[in-house]
């Protein structure tokens, strides 16, 4: 079975939209259906409220509630994830998806963004939330850094760069020719 007859769905979490640009970069090179997960409570808009509220669910051992569903998910062979990297954490929500909807059986691809300082332990935790899947290579990028107002950077020289290198590592796991 070729990648393209497999089903394939991009699950991203997004706040200043950087990681659902390279969610779309992804879905325009194998295809698949794209879904923004998006909370019952969504986050303060001040960013740092929004960190204290992360910090504390965190610390908490807190799932965010998700407002989107996702049907049928047993239909998709391919579950991208892509999340932004908070407090050098996989975010809670994405805990919340991964514990939520069952994806053993299926192949696991995280992606990320982050404000250069990686994608602290998002991808181990992307493991071992998922035992049952195959987990392939992830990719990480440098994003926005909110904390200095920098806001979307995916334009530009640094899309054309993120396009190049999203394209490369799809074909390194072997998901495109
Ligand atoms: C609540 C919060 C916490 C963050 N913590 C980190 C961090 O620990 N390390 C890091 O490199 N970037 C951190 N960032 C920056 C984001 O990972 C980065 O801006 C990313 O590109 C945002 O993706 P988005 O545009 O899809 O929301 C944080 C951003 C937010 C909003």
């Amino acid at each position: 079975q070729t990648t393209t007859a497999k089903k394939i769905l991009i699950v991203y979490l997004t706040r200043t939209k950087n990681t659902e640009a390279v969610a779309r970069m992804i879905q325009k090179d194998i295809g698949g259906k794209l879904v923004a997960l998006e909370l019952v409570n969504p986050y303060p808009a001040d960013y740092r409220a929004h960190v204290a509220q992360m910090v504390q669910e965190n610390q908490d051992n807190f799932l965010p509630p998700l407002k989107t569903k996702i049907d049928s998910i047993g239909k998709f062979d391919i579950v991208f994830v892509g999340f932004p990297t908070w407090d050098m954490k996989i975010p809670p929500p994405i805990k919340t998806f991964l514990k939520q909807y069952d994806l053993s059986g299926k192949t696991v691809v995280p992606f990320n963004t982050n404000a250069g300082y990686g994608v602290g332990s998002g991808f181990e935790t992307v493991k071992e939330l998922c035992p049952k899947s195959k987990v392939l290579e992830g990719y990480s990028t440098k994003g926005g850094i909110e904390r200095d107002g920098i806001l979307f950077v995916m334009k530009d020289d640094k899309e054309r760069q993120v396009n190049a290198e999203v394209q490369e590592w799809l074909k390194k796991i072997g998901l495109i020719k």
